[in-house]
Formats: structure tokens, sequence, C-alpha cells
């Protein structure tokens, strides 16, 4: 299958070296198109990929066209490639965050077009992503499962409810940047103590890391868990308190409120 993409910035090159990485993709079926020359073809150059001259020209070589632009770009992309995608029946991949398939569809104009919305994060690169998926009501059975197939070699995957869209984008999403702050708090909380910085990053990585596996590897609830580590009188529940006592659950949920709040605006 010969895939392109449209816009080769931070999420679709995770997505691209996650595939090349393990060899699922041949770098000869992935063709790249940006808006600034020098950067997709340095980066088609450095991978072996196909680098085409213009956004229409990617939709007539393509047969799988993933969309990974900012929403605001998204209206002129669709604008370019509109007729390629039409007359050659391409399948669309969109990634763009807060963009349904019926404002793509709409954007096409009349046809069967065979549309996917996913919502993937910067994990994919790692083989550790976490990628909801919307199918659009024109998309085959059998791209469907081939792009999930694709997909699902790059962590875990799952279908959702477009309604449900803005809320996975926080959750998964937006979320390694929240992740990397608390990662981050942890370390400089260490440096307060006298750890190096570095030194302090990679315990508080390493633990955070931890115990996500843990989670995902039990039926017990991340309460449960929290119980499991408090001792009595101890260190753990002191820190639980004094962190609750300054609004960490409070803020967490704020911040996850926002997201959503910015991803629903409207472009
Ligand atoms: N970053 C993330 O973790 C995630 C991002 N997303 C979504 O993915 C999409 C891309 O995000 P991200 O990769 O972070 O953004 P970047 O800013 O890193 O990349 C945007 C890309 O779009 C390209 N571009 C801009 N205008 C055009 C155009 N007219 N034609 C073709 N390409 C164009 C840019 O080209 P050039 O490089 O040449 O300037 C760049 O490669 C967004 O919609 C975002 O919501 C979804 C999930 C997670
Ligand atoms: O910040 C953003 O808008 C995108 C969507 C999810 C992650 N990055």
């Amino acid at each position: 299958m010969k895939i392109g993409f449209i816009g080769v910035g931070n999420m679709a090159k995770a997505i691209i070296n996650g595939w090349l990485t393990y060899g699922e993709v041949k770098a000869q079926d992935i063709f790249v198109h940006s808006a600034h020359a020098q950067n997709y073809r340095k980066y088609a150059f450095e991978n072996h990929l196909e680098p085409v001259d213009s956004n229409s020209e990617l939709a007539n070589q393509a047969e799988v066209i993933f969309l990974a632009v900012k929403p605001t770009v998204l209206p002129s992309v669709l604008a370019e490639i509109k007729e390629a995608v039409t007359t050659q029946k391409r399948v669309l991949v969109s990634m763009v965050s807060g963009v349904s398939l019926a404002e793509i569809k709409a954007s096409l104009g009349a046809g069967n077009h065979e549309l996917l919305r996913i919502m993937p994060n910067i994990n994919v690169e790692l083989h550790a992503g976490m990628t909801a998926l919307a199918k659009g009501e024109f998309l085959s059975e059998a791209h469907f499962d081939e792009l999930q197939g694709l997909l699902n070699q790059l962590g875990k995957t799952t279908l959702l409810p477009e309604k449900d869209f803005s809320t996975f984008v926080a959750l998964a999403g937006s979320s390694p940047a929240f992740i990397y702050l608390f990662i981050d708090a942890m370390a400089r909380a260490g440096v307060k103590y006298g750890l190096t910085k570095k030194q302090a990053t990679q315990i508080a990585a390493q633990a955070v890391w931890g115990s996500a596996a843990k989670v995902l590897g039990t039926p017990k609830t991340p309460w449960d868990l929290i119980d499991e580590v408090s001792s009595p009188g101890g260190t753990t529940v002191a820190g639980l308190l004094a962190m609750e006592d300054a609004g960490f659950m409070s803020a967490v949920v704020k911040g996850i409120d926002a997201t959503i709040a910015k991803d629903q605006e409207k472009h």
C-alpha cells in the first residue's frame, strides 16, 4: 500500500519513524509533502522516502493519504487534493484535532469518500502509542482492517465515537506533555534536595514508567495501588495528603477541562 503524508511535522514523523524502525512499512512506499521543500526533502532524503512536489501530486500517487497539518491549514489542503481524491478514490486518514468527519466530507463535496479519523499520540514512535479511531460511513472493512493493523503495530488502538475525541485528545493526545511536566516537577524537587537534574529525571521517569506498567497489568484500581504503597504512618501518605492539600487532583482536572475546551473551539 502506498501511503502519503501531507504535513511532515512532529506527529507525522512519529508515525513514520515508528513504522520504519521495525520495517512494517517500506520507506519507498511512503510519500511526503509539506509547506517547506527544505523540510520534507531533507526528511525524505534521510529516510529514503519519496518526496513529492505538491499536495495534489501526492494525492495522485498515494492510495492512502494521512492529513497531518494544523486545523487552520486543513481547508486549503482539502481544496488542493479534492479533485485527485474524488477521481482516484483515495482513502483519507485525518489526525487533525477538532475537525470532524462531517466537516471533511463537506469540504470534499459529493462522493462516497473513504475517510478515517484518528487521534494518535507521540508515543507511537516507540510503539507505545494510544490511538483513537472513528470510521467514516463509506470506509471499506478491508481498508479499515488494514489501517487498524498498521496502527496497532504502533501501540494500542481503540474505536471511539467522534463525540469523545476531545476527551481523548486530553487524556492521550496532549497528555504526554502533562506527564513530562509531572516528571520535570518531580526531578526539580530532587534537585532541590541535591540530586543532579539528569539523575533525578531518570529516577522520576523510571518510576512513572513502572507505575503505568503496573496499572495496565492489574485488575486493581489506582486507588488500590495507592493503598499498597502507603504504609501506615509512613512517608507516602504524608506526601499524598500534602499534594492533595495543594490541589493536585483538581489541578489535573482543570488542565483536562482546558484542553477539551480548546479542542472544541472552532478554527
Ligand atoms: N504533536 C502531537 O503530539 C499530535 C498532533 N496531532 C495533530 O496532528 C496535526 C499535526 O501536528 P504536528 O505534527 O504537531 O504539527 P507540526 O507543526 O509539527 O507539523 C505541521 C506540518 O504541516 C505542514 N504544513 C503546513 N502547511 C502545509 C500545507 N499547506 N501543505 C502541506 N503541509 C503543510 C508543515 O510543513 P513544514 O514542516 O514544511 O513547515 C509541517 O510539516 C495537528 O492537526 C495536530 O492537532 C494529533 C495528535 C498528537
Ligand atoms: O497541541 C495540539 O493541539 C495537538 C493535539 C494533540 C497533541 N498536540
